[in-house]
């Protein structure tokens, strides 16, 4: 996967140690502090004619920021309050000199300082909190969402947690957030993305050299990742690789041919479908590129895959859970094919998950992907504490394979720490059918040969990228595989399609 630095996510505790670095290598807290608070006054004014602004100013360092961002206002000719409640000698050094150096109008932080005033600058709280909020800060931060009025948030806006996107007791509504460096898993995980409204990185002087000494593991999921494989002028179809999805029976075909079609889209070569002969006969009224396959039980699966040159396979899109389903599972995973398990083949081992993972273990070379939305991820791994992060890092491990949790803030992780966080995704995709179409395409990817992570931080960003692509409701999943040729041709020159 490409390196691209600028991806990167640091949590709060990496973000004090790239300021500690920066400090290191020659800059100052206090420059730093200025160039945070510089940056933010800049954005007001970018953004707003002179008017009255409050700035809430807490017991740390966001606070100091937000006493730069106060004179610097102030100095430009807008009325400027701040409302501060604790003891100037308590805050952290740089954050007393600016308080310090503030000399306009201080009043007491409660709900009261937001009278005449038609902006808010949040500086009460930074992304690294130590509990949950509470008190007179609880009460301002309700009055200040309950006032309507334009709120610009220093860092992430106060009360989310920076490492885990959580709110912690009550938090700022943001307009805009105004961060410094590199954006913090907060500002995506949802509900924290909701809560910053629209963010911007500014740079403030911190060396990108620093990510490196820190080892960052976690990225936001964007193009720079990864790269679609081009075509190849004297390509066939087997050289961009065959994917096999297992239908459900009779009356469950239908998830198992939105994989297929998405499959085929996103440029797999050959596309089969394979099942029980009544299943296939539905399947044969409703598809035309698609291939068809008998096969029923594990052995004649296993022939399929043989005889099919195949690359990648899909299991679990309504292929109902039990025994039938792990048995195709696991010779799936025998085969040594890379393997998608999605939906019921995931349920289907939520009793027995060792034998999957051990299943897993057996063939260390081959990419196998899970996809769970959250109930199936429960399923098969139980309780895991920590953030969305955490889990599907903890997952990954256990188990030996890319995880993928689904949702609003989808988590790639894989089994050697590196995991992504996608903001790239739109509500509508919250619709029956829309997993089956992403299991589809990360298979297609994975038959034409990408990495494991790769070809599913792709799936995950063309997936959410052809439901904005739609952009309005009555978006429904069979939408979905007709999207994707558009969704790749914008990331894709011409010279390459
Ligand atoms: N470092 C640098 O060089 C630079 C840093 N920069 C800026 O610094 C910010 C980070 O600063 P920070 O680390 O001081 O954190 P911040 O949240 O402002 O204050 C911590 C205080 O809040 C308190 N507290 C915690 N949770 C609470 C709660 N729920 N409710 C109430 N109180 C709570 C906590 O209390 P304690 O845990 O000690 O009891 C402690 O007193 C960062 O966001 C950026 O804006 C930029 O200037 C660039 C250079
Ligand atoms: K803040």
């Amino acid at each position: 996967m490409a390196d691209f630095e600028g991806t990167a996510l640091l949590t709060p505790s990496e973000m004090a140690r790239a300021d500690e670095l920066a400090i290191g290598q020659g800059r100052t807290g206090l420059a730093l502090m200025e160039a945070a608070g510089k940056a933010v006054a800049d954005a007001v004014r970018l953004n707003a004619a002179p008017q009255p602004v409050v700035v809430l100013c807490g017991q740390g360092n966001n606070g100091g920021d937000g006493f730069v961002v106060a004179r610097r206002l102030a100095a430009a000719g807008w009325p400027v309050h701040v409302a501060f409640s604790g003891h100037i000698d308590a805050l952290p050094p740089d954050a007393r000199t600016n308080a310090e150096a503030w000399t306009g109008e201080t009043l007491p932080l409660s709900p009261d300082a937001l009278a005449g005033c038609a902006i808010v600058v949040d500086a009460l709280l930074g992304a690294g909190l130590s509990r949950d909020v509470s008190g007179d800060m609880a009460r301002v931060i309700d009055a200040v969402n309950r006032s309507g009025r334009p709120v610009f948030a220093i860092d992430i806006p106060s009360g989310v947690d920076g490492a885990t996107g959580a709110v912690r007791g009550i938090a700022i509504k943001a307009d805009r957030t105004i961060t410094f460096f590199r954006k913090k898993p907060g500002h995506l995980l949802l509900p924290g993305r909701g809560q910053s409204g629209r963010l911007s990185v500014v740079d403030i002087g911190i060396p990108g050299a620093v990510l490196e000494t820190i080892g960052v593991t976690l990225r936001q999921n964007t193009p720079e990742l990864w790269s679609l494989p081009p075509l190849d002028a004297g390509g066939h179809k087997y050289g961009r690789g065959a994917v096999m999805v297992v239908s459900g029976g009779l009356l469950n075909t239908g998830a198992a041919r939105l994989s297929a079609r998405a499959a085929l889209r996103i440029g797999a070569g050959l596309v089969t479908l394979v099942g029980s002969r009544d299943a296939l006969q539905v399947h044969a009224a409703q598809v035309t590129a698609i291939m068809l396959r008998e096969a029923a039980g594990p052995e004649a699966l296993a022939e399929a895959i043989a005889a099919g040159k195949i690359d990648a396979a899909v299991i679990g899109p309504a292929a109902s859970v039990g025994e039938t389903t792990r048995e195709a599972s696991l010779a799936i995973l025998a085969s040594g094919v890379a393997a998608v398990l999605d939906a019921d083949a995931l349920t289907s081992f939520a009793h027995t998950p060792d034998t999957l993972f051990a299943a897993i273990a057996r063939r260390p070379d081959r990419p196998v992907v899970l996809t769970p939305h959250g109930g199936e991820f429960a399923r098969l791994f139980g309780r895991i504490e920590g953030s969305k992060v955490d889990q599907a890092r903890v997952a990954a491990e256990r188990s030996g394979a890319i995880v993928v949790l689904k949702g609003g803030d989808t988590v790639v992780a894989a089994p050697d720490g590196r995991a992504v966080i996608n903001a790239h995704a739109s509500p509508l995709l919250a619709t029956a059918g829309s997993g089956d179409v992403l299991a589809g395409m990360i298979a297609g990817l994975l038959a034409r040969g990408m990495t494991g992570l790769e070809a599913t931080c792709a799936a995950v960003w063309l997936h959410g990228d052809a439901a904005l692509r739609h952009g309005r409701p009555g978006l429904v999943s069979d939408d979905l595989p007709d999207l994707i040729a558009d969704a790749m041709a914008a990331i894709t020159p011409a010279s390459l399609r």
